[in-house]
């Protein structure tokens, strides 16, 4: 159901979209405050006669109406509308003349986001890497955004206790999202253990433009993989030990160890582990350049 919050100036709308209504003269702008599914968003706005309508911006009311986006719709110039987000207060939302469908056609493909979810040590890394080198030997632009390059720079204020991973998450996905709206094929590779938090971030993309695979690779073999020791220490329980005395109250657990991982129920794409056979990086790679394919993202 679409309600409509605000109509100015004359601008007809009803649940099945806008009908009929006065026509606003040309070059001048018409704004309307919409709530609606944020999936609609895509199937709501179109083109017609001549007038161009588009999403300006689209914000949660509360966390009880996330499925309810604000959206303005406006034709031919900008409007300055002073919002408030969060704690961002006086915000205008400034838009491009150049946006996400003429970059799209300059790189000939389809900005979105993959974002590998796993425990540590499932190859996240190691299967962004194998799928940035697939893209970029087919003259696609990708781009990796790391969890463990991520801490160093961008997130390296924050800790791993749970409300710090949440907002770890929270910025690798505004950012992912920034990216597939320069046209990009963002690649997010993090362990991202919350469920909602991971939603959040694929609710901040058009439909089907997140897409969430997970490494199901069991803890046993993560383990075993240990690649940086990380799970030997949080077995001797010295994970805290890497964090300044200070941060000691935070309770900072390893992620599969003492810290939950909670596994996608609906992902785009599943790579398991059978047995202790695991295809490699470069095979499971195809399998999402295949998905890609099939999807339309490797294309404008
Ligand atoms: N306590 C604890 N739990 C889990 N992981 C830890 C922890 N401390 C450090 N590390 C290292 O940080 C990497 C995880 O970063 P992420 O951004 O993916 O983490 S999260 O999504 O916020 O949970 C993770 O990298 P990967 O091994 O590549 O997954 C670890 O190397
Ligand atoms: N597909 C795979 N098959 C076998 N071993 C793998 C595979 N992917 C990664 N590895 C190994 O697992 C370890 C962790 O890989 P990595 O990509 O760093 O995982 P993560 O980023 O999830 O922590 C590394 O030692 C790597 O060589």
């Amino acid at each position: 159901m679409v309600v409509v919050k605000a109509v100015r100036p004359a601008i007809s709308c009803s649940s099945s979209g806008f009908d009929g209504g006065q026509l606003v003269p040309l070059h001048k702008v018409s704004f309307v405050n919409l709530t609606l599914p944020a999936s609609l968003l895509s199937v709501r706005l179109s083109s017609r006669n001549n007038a161009k309508l588009s999403l300006v911006q689209s914000t949660k009311e509360s966390s009880t109406a996330s499925t309810n986006d604000r959206a303005a719709v406006f034709s031919g110039e900008n409007l300055h509308q002073i919002d408030t987000n969060g704690k961002a207060t006086n915000i205008v939302w400034h838009k491009s003349s150049v946006g996400k469908v003429h970059w799209q056609e300059v790189l000939q493909q389809r900005g979105c986001v993959i974002w590998i979810t796993g425990l540590s040590g499932s190859g996240k890394s190691n299967l962004a890497c194998a799928l940035c080198q697939a893209l970029y030997s087919r003259g696609k632009l990708a781009y990796i955004l790391d969890g463990d390059n991520v801490w160093h720079g961008l997130n390296r204020d924050l800790s791993f206790e749970a409300e710090d991973r949440a907002e770890n998450i929270r910025r690798i996905g505004e950012v992912a999202k920034l990216f597939a709206d320069a046209g990009i094929i963002c690649i997010a590779s993090v362990i991202s253990p919350y469920r909602k938090d991971r939603d959040a971030c694929r609710s901040l993309l058009p439909e089907g433009d997140f897409i969430e695979v997970f490494m199901n690779v069991p803890l046993q073999i993560c383990e075993a993989r240990d690649p940086k020791g990380l799970y030997k220490l949080a077995r001797a329980g010295k994970i805290n030990g890497v964090y300044p005395p200070w941060l000691l109250y935070l309770k900072i657990g390893f992620t599969g160890i003492d810290d939950p991982y909670e596994p996608p129920l609906n992902c785009e794409l599943e790579l398991p582990q059978k047995g202790n056979n695991c295809a490699s990086p470069c095979e499971i790679a195809e399998i999402v350049i295949s998905y890609l394919e099939e999807k339309g993202y490797l294309q404008a």
